[in-house]
Order: structure tokens, then sequence, then C-alpha cells
């Protein structure tokens, strides 16, 4: 296994759960990504921060295997992934949380549908077991399992997204803005539960959001993007500390700060 030293805040310790080389993503001769590398260890908690239009999705989506790479490579557990390839084991082991579940979660579905599916598609046969486990984990209780999407408050839709991505027993999390549509209170418990698991499960996180505050508050290490390229990474104290390098980090920084303020 491929271990990476830590000899500062750049590099993750441990064994290397994700490991991104080069990669490039190009719409319409334009590169939303722009050789990007970085390293994610197992059971580490990773930010990736930056402006909108920076790339952050696209990095998240170029992993899932949602937006196809043309350059680059891309190693998941050990195991390397072409630009749009990826095999049953990949689309278990690494699950996506979205910003909206609404997206994610079919209208015409009930809960108890939605948790299944995934499973009957992974081959489970324990379903019953696994759903109401699930249910539990994200704090809803076998009353929620015969309701339909638009039954539920958007801190339940999200709670259920969750829980279908935490049911196949997943190893990392690809996280994009999970809780940037929801009020500050709920935000705190969305993100409470996500660490729960996380610590539970020693999963492996890669948060993407706009809010610093966030980031640095629910992970290790953060990569700073701008126009589709890494700027730097560093350890999340380093935020509070000022012990970075970049001035766009410093702009991004004064920016969230003056936004929380205002
Ligand atoms: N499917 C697509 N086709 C063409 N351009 C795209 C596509 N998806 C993203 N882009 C462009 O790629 C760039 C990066 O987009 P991306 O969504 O990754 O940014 P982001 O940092 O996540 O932004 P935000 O914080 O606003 O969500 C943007 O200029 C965007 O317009």
């Amino acid at each position: 296994m491929t271990t990476v030293p830590s000899p500062n805040a750049s590099s993750s310790a441990g064994p290397v759960a994700l490991s991104i080389r080069d990669m490039v993503v190009t719409y319409d001769e334009f590169n939303a990504l722009d050789h990007v590398s970085l390293d994610v260890a197992e059971g580490e908690s990773f930010g990736i921060v930056g402006e909108s239009g920076s790339g952050k999705s696209t990095l998240l989506r170029a992993v899932a295997g949602l937006a196809k790479f043309g350059q680059g490579s891309l190693e998941v557990n050990g195991q390397s992934y072409s630009g749009s390839g990826r095999n049953k084991e990949f689309y278990r082991t690494v699950q996506m949380v979205f910003q909206d579940p609404y997206g994610s979660l079919h209208p015409r579905q009930t809960v108890d549908r939605l948790l299944l599916e995934p499973l009957v598609i992974h081959g489970f046969t324990d379903v019953d077991a696994r759903i109401s486990r699930a249910l539990d984990e994200v704090g809803l209780g076998a009353g929620f399992r015969f309701r339909y999407s638009h039954q539920l408050s958007g801190g339940q839709r999200q709670r259920i997204a969750i829980a279908r991505a935490l049911i196949l027993e997943p190893k990392i999390l690809l996280l994009d803005e999970p809780t940037s549509a929801l009020d500050a209170s709920i935000q705190a418990e969305i993100l409470n539960l996500l660490e729960d698991a996380r610590r539970a499960r020693n999963l492996t996180f890669v948060m993407v959001s706009h809010d610093l505050g966030v980031i640095s508050h629910m992970c290790e290490r953060l990569t700073v993007m701008k126009t589709g390229k890494v700027v730097e990474t560093v350890a999340a104290q380093a935020l509070e500390k000022r012990e970075f390098s970049a001035d766009y980090t410093r702009q991004l920084l004064v920016a969230s700060e003056g936004f929380r303020r205002g």
C-alpha cells in the first residue's frame, strides 16, 4: 500500500485513499481543471475551497466519474481509474452527497425505496436491518420509511441522502456543499452527523465548500483552488494562525470573515 510521509502540511500522513496527478478536465477548450494533483490519506477529512467557478465541483465530479478527465491519473484505494471508466466496487465504496438533495432523491420514491435501491444494485440481502440502521444513524426513525421526499424538510432530505450514501458502507464520501442549502442550526446538526459517521467508520472525506468556516471546522487539511488550479494545500489550523503563503488564500479568508461580520 502506498504511504505518504507527512513532512509538512501539504502532504498527507498514512496510507493514501485518493491520489490525483496532473488531472485536466476540458470544456469547449477551456480547462475547468488545469493539472491538479493532490493526495488524501485514509480517514482524513480534506477540504476544497475557492471562489465560484474555480473548479471545486468539477474536481469532485471528475473523481466520481461524472466528468471525464482527458489527462492525468486517478488512484482510489490503490486502484487506478481512467478518465471515464469506473467499476461496481468504485460505485459502492465512493459515494457523493450533493448540495441539493432534491436532485439525488427521486420524488416518486418513498424513503424505503430510496434506501432499498442501492442495496439491491449491490447485492445486499439483509436489507430491512440495513435500512433501519441507516435511518437510526442519521437520526430518523422508522416512521420516515414511507414518506416521499416532498414530505420531508430540507434537513431531513439531506439526512436521507447521507443515509443512502452510508448504507453501502463506503470508504470515501465526496461532499459537494452538503449543508449550504440549510439554515445555520440544521447545518451544524448535519455537520456533526457527518463527523460522527466519519469517526465511527474511519471514512475519508473530500468536502467542497465556499465557507472557510465550515471547512476549517470539519477538515484537517485543505486545498485552495483558483481558475482550475491548486493555489496551495495547507493544514486547516494554518488558516487561524495565518500560516499560508498565497495572497489569494488571504483574500479568500478576509472575504469570508468580512461576510461573517456583515
Ligand atoms: N458541464 C459543463 N460544461 C461547460 N462548462 C462547465 C461545465 N461544468 C462546469 N463548467 C465550467 O467550469 C468552471 C468550473 O466550474 P465548477 O462548477 O467546478 O466551479 P465551482 O468552483 O464548483 O463553482 P461554485 O462554487 O460556483 O459551485 C466554471 O467556469 C464552469 O462554468
